[in-house]
Formats: C-alpha cells, structure tokens, sequence
C-alpha cells in the first residue's frame, strides 16, 4: 500500500492503571493502540484532525522505518528509523512489519515495534491504516482496538474524493474498488470493535472521540 496514506499517530494520557498491573502488562492493557481504517476518503485525516486539535498535547507519531539515505537535516529516529536493506528484509522475514512497501528502489514501513516503542513512553499509538494492515495488526501482541469508519454510501464516498480533488480517474476507480473490499470486510462481526458512519461530520467526530476516550480510560482492561 502506498505509505502517503498511512498515518501513524500516538497520544499522551494520564492512563487508568490498576495497582496490581506490572511494567510489563502496562504497555498492553493500558496504552493500547487503536487501528481506524475506512475507506480512502471516507474523512479519518479530517476527524483525526480533529481530535488532535482537541487534545493538543496529546498526539505523536511512531516512526516508519526506511533504506533510503537520510536526507539534510533528517535525523535517525526522528524521521525515519533509516536501516540497512538487510536488517530491513530480515524484519520483513521476522514478520515485524505492520505495513511495508518499496518505492523507487527504497523500502519503507511501520514495524511492531515502533508501535511498541509508543506505548513505551506512556502515548496511545493511533494507527491509520487499509484492511490489510488491520488482518496485519490482528496478528501481533499490540493488543489493538480497531474501528472501522464507514461513508454513508458508495456514491458519497465518491463525491468526497471528486470534491477533496486530489485524485485522477484512475486513482479514484481505484479507491472505489478498494473501498468495496474494505466495507464487505467490515461486515465481518470480528473485523472491528467499532463502526462510525461518517454522514454528519459533526454526530460521527462525537461518536468517534467518545469511543477513542473510552470516559478517559482510553480502552485500558
Ligand atoms: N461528514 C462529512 N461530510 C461531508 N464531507 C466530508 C465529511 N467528512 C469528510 N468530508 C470530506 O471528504 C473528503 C475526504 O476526507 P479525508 O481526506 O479526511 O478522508 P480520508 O479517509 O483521510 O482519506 P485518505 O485515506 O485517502 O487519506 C475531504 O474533502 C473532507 O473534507
């Protein structure tokens, strides 16, 4: 999948951690990744957006990892985690990537580990990602909660992505092919944990950051 629409953010919160929970436990149980896909164009950048703006101290991103060259001013570990293509295959053999992908001969993706590393320094790694990144998800000890954002219809879905203008014809067939498997997925009771359908912006921000905040326990078990 195309790494420009992947998004991966993390969240500051004061985590709800019962006392007989251990260091090790924490990361699973109290800061827990949540996976929000949809279709593209279906408004995960606009409510996500949104969310940040209301907890602005709040949200961080977790750091892809790429063979290409640091460019001037890129920092290791900041940017990227930039590693060798050998390390990155090994990775990749390892099964400790979420996403992966190459571009113009570099690779590029989002390990289990980075997600990890979020939970690490006490942040909810929101991670913005298609269906096979979720089965992808499904697969490791990152504990996720998953919520899947709907657009109302087909034929909306289209008029947002003719509307945002960002796509050609055939980027935008290609969309609405992909949109049809993501939503004959989600009709699997086991894909999500949550469905929001984007038709009022206003109704589907609330839904969405009630269930995100979980009454401030933010999905800790
Ligand atoms: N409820 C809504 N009603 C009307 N328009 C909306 C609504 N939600 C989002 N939009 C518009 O739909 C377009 C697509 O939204 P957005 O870019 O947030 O989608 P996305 O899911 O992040 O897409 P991608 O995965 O391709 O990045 C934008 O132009 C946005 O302003």
């Amino acid at each position: 999948m195309p790494l420009s629409s992947f998004r991966a953010f993390s969240a500051f919160y004061r985590p709800f951690v019962r006392a007989t929970h251990s260091a090790s436990t924490m990361a699973s149980t109290a800061y827990r990744p949540i996976v929000i896909s949809g279709p593209s164009g279906t408004g995960k950048s606009t409510l996500l957006k949104r969310l940040f703006a209301e907890y602005p101290d709040t949200f961080g991103f977790s750091i892809s990892e790429t063979t290409r060259s640091p460019r001037p001013g890129e920092q290791d570990g900041r940017e990227y985690n930039f590693v060798t293509k050998e390390a990155f295959l090994d990775l990749v053999a390892k099964n400790g990537f979420i996403e992966h992908a190459q571009f113009g001969g570099n690779y590029y993706g989002t390990s289990v580990q980075a997600v990890k590393n979020i939970a690490e320094k006490k942040r909810i790694c929101i991670l913005d990602i298609e269906m096979e990144g979720v089965k992808q998800v499904k697969r490791t000890d990152l504990n996720a909660r998953f919520l899947f954002l709907a657009p109302p219809s087909l034929e909306i879905l289209e008029q947002r992505l003719r509307g945002r203008g960002t796509e050609t014809e055939e980027s935008l067939q290609k969309r609405l092919d992909q949109a049809q498997n993501e939503l004959e997925y989600a009709k699997q009771p086991a894909a999500h944990d949550k469905i929001v359908v984007n038709d009022d912006l206003e109704k589907a921000y609330v839904e969405l950051r009630d269930w995100v905040v979980d009454g401030g326990k933010f999905g800790a078990q």
